[in-house]
């Protein structure tokens, strides 16, 4: 995995066995990451879709395994003689390959955060190398990244920033809803300074990039949010809408793009579901956010549109007042890797063809 010359061999073994291989991410060591990719590579279902190597702390893993009673061996991967992927087993690469002696469960820290930040790398390298055909990440604790001195307010970032990616953004889909949002982590107080037009239609080309490309839709019917009650109420609470909104949408159509005037952020979500829209753009972390964790908490993926690597990731974050407790649920990294296996299947197919 370390060098070309040892992924190379590594990859002739995993094409013959024709399943995507792809990197687990596991995310801040004392959050639930390793409890949730634990219980994920337990089940059958993932096995028989890809096959998983996880970047992290082995000794974390081990002890993770070890209280939650699974019948799995957690199996050292040096990078050097490749991975062996048996049922029964969990392959770890461990970019550290030392104990994180200061992290403790459930506590933000300088080396969970450096830690996480050192996973997220060297996944993207093997994914930039092809070592590997994808990755998934489990969750970061932003406070401890920025701890560590990574000032990047997520993996959406520090991930374009590491491919180079030209454009890229987050889009989470989860039940009926598939969501792509114009900005992430930031306050509110500096939201409207942050929206700019074309800002807004980036996020709506990124959503039409993601539903043609990856979900398969021919001509899909975009609804854009607006930011202010009731739309703005021709400029009565806010002008945002006429003002940057509003031409965004009208630049978007005028390029064949499907794409909705403004529309009350109250009642699109409920129209999206019900099947009025394909997909949606949102302004701002929890417009877009409240409505899907209402409805699928627990089975959405977040994926980055627009890397030249795949990376999907889940729905919910360290979790650490539930760490330690055994009742993490690894639904949303099932589905994050489901999506994945299935995005990294139709590449390799695309270029075999
Ligand atoms: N993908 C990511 O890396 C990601 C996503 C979201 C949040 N975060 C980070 O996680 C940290 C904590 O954020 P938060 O408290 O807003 O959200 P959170 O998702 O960690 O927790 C919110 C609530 O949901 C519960 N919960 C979360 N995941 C669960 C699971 N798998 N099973 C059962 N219950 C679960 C938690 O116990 C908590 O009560 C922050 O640093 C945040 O930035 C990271
Ligand atoms: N906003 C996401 C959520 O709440 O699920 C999450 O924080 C993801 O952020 P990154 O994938 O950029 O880390």
């Amino acid at each position: 995995m370390g060098s070309r010359k040892a992924s190379g061999a590594g990859r002739k073994r995993i094409r013959s066995e024709s399943k995507p291989l792809l990197g687990i991410t596991m995310g801040d060591p004392a959050g639930i990451g390793p409890e949730v990719i634990a219980k994920a590579l337990a089940q059958p279902r993932v096995r028989r879709l890809c096959l998983p190597l996880v970047i992290g702390s082995q000794s974390i893993m081990r002890q993770t395994v070890k209280r939650l009673g699974l019948r799995l061996d957690v199996v050292a991967v040096d990078g050097h003689g490749g991975a062996a992927f048996r049922a029964g087993q969990i392959s770890v690469l461990d970019p550290a390959e030392q104990p994180l002696s200061r992290v403790k469960p459930g506590v933000a820290s300088s080396e969970g955060g450096a830690a996480s930040v050192a996973f997220i790398k060297k996944g993207v390298r093997l994914a930039q190398l092809g070592c590997i055909d994808g990755i998934v990440t489990a969750p970061i604790n932003k406070e401890a990244i920025n701890m560590a001195g990574c000032h990047f307010p997520g993996h959406t970032e520090l991930l374009a920033d590491l491919t180079k990616a030209k454009e890229s953004g987050m889009m989470i889909v989860g039940g009926p809803l598939k969501i792509m949002f114009v900005t992430t982590h930031l306050a509110i107080k500096d939201l409207p300074a942050q929206l700019t037009r074309p800002k807004i239609e980036k996020g709506i080309r990124l959503a039409h990039m993601a539903l043609t490309r990856l979900f398969g839709f021919k001509r899909p019917r975009i609804g854009v949010a607006a930011l202010n009650p009731h739309a703005g109420e021709h400029g009565l609470f806010g002008d945002e809408e006429g003002r940057l909104v509003l031409p965004a949408a009208r630049a978007a159509r005028a390029k064949g793009i499907l794409a909705s005037d403004p529309l009350p952020a109250d009642t699109l979500f409920g129209k999206a579901a019900r099947g009025e829209y394909d997909g949606v753009v949102a302004l701002y972390h929890d417009q877009g956010l409240i409505p899907l964790k209402l409805v699928a908490f627990g089975t959405c993926v977040n994926l980055t549109v627009g890397l030249p690597i795949i990376r999907t990731s889940v729905d919910h974050g360290t979790a650490f007042d539930i760490v330690g407790k055994g009742v993490a649920d690894p639904g949303s990294l099932v589905e994050a890797i489901v999506l994945a296996a299935g995005l990294a299947a139709r590449r390799q197919r695309a270029q075999t063809t």
